[in-house]
């Protein structure tokens, strides 16, 4: 039996396996430029960042459909679940999905009856975070925040991804302070191939409490002891970074030297169908390669509860931390 864990660290559009997405593509005529499932995993090798999000928008065109949401959803929490995942803080890009005339309701919707019957079906009890694409315009994400009002309250938060360079944080200022004022929480992917400087911005400008990534915060001692001092969660992906080469090898991955240094790591999947792992697979990954102690994977269990977003619900977050110090390795 797996470690008891939450995932607060996952693109639901990144859990978009071969095999579903040649059956979508069958159900909705999309025609898909892979002559299978092969020739599709032989392009899952990435130079950086961009080189997979370009593969990742262009598999987004055989999501159509409240069922192909609900369906993508039902496979991942199914995977999610026999990897140990109790509890799932889940992204999606709705600025992907409504650029192709999918309207924020159909995909909200459709996640949403997957994720209305999670814990009956699966035992996982979800959230749910609407990412702004920051390669997109301020006046886009605005747009978007205005035309998933219906919807709010399905709604847990809001988030920011793509590609990070050259698109800081205090882009959307406006934004964040919009989806606040409507008593959403925050979040933002900072630091993964941006500078530390992007991290500080996503604290101090949009208000956010976790950081998505964050790894370069290493580069900056007084980040570091700001972000151990303040207890902000780090939603790590340790394969991702290997898969998108944000580190040489698992083997040089800062995790360990993070732990050391006081902060609040947690560890996730990101995008596990493109990045070779669920969440079980990324700390059997980091267990393995950096030696960490079986008290270390308790901690990071730990931690990815009392990061999460279950405060509405403090007994249940009691009993998930039980049965984490439970947990017999
Ligand atoms: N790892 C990642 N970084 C930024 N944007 C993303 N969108 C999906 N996965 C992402
Ligand atoms: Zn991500």
């Amino acid at each position: 039996m797996p470690l008891p864990k939450a995932e607060l660290h996952l693109h639901i559009e990144g859990t978009l396996e071969p095999e579903l997405a040649f059956e979508l593509a069958a159900r909705n005529g999309v025609k898909l430029p892979y002559a299978d499932t092969d020739a599709l995993r032989e392009a899952y090798r990435f130079e950086n960042l961009q080189s997979f999000l370009n593969l990742y928008y262009e598999l987004m065109a055989v999501l159509r459909t409240e069922r192909d949401f609900e369906d993508l959803a039902n496979a991942y929490l199914a995977r999610a679940a026999a990897q140990g995942v109790r509890h799932a803080e889940i992204f999606f890009d709705p600025q992907a999905h409504i650029a192709r005339g999918v309207a924020v309701g159909t995909v909200v919707e459709g996640l949403a009856r997957a994720l209305d019957r999670s814990e009956e079906n699966h035992g996982v009890s979800t959230h749910l975070i609407l990412c702004f694409l920051r390669d997109e315009s301020a006046e886009s994400a605005l747009a978007t925040l205005d035309a998933a009002k219906p919807y709010l309250d399905r709604i847990i938060g809001v988030g920011l991804d793509s590609a990070e360079v050259g698109h800081p944080p205090v882009k959307f200022r406006e934004v964040y302070e919009s989806a606040a004022a409507l008593g959403l929480r925050r979040v933002a992917h900072a630091g993964e191939e941006g500078p530390p400087e992007y991290i500080t911005e996503a604290l101090d400008i949009l208000g956010v409490e976790r950081i998505d990534h964050g790894l370069r915060c290493m580069e900056s001692p007084e980040l570091v002891a700001r972000l151990a001092r303040d207890r902000v969660p780090l939603t790590l992906c340790p394969l991702s970074n290997v898969r998108l080469r944000t580190v040489d090898t698992l083997a040089d991955h800062p995790l360990p030297a993070m732990l050391d240094a006081g902060l609040l790591c947690t560890v996730n999947s990101d995008d596990p169908a493109y990045f070779g792992g669920y969440a079980d697979d990324n700390f059997k990954a980091v267990r393995e390669t950096l030696a960490l102690t079986e008290e270390q994977l308790r901690e990071l269990a730990r931690n990815s509860f009392e990061a999460s977003f279950l405060e509405d619900d403090e007994e249940r977050r009691a009993r998930y931390l039980a049965e984490v110090e439970n947990y017999e390795f």
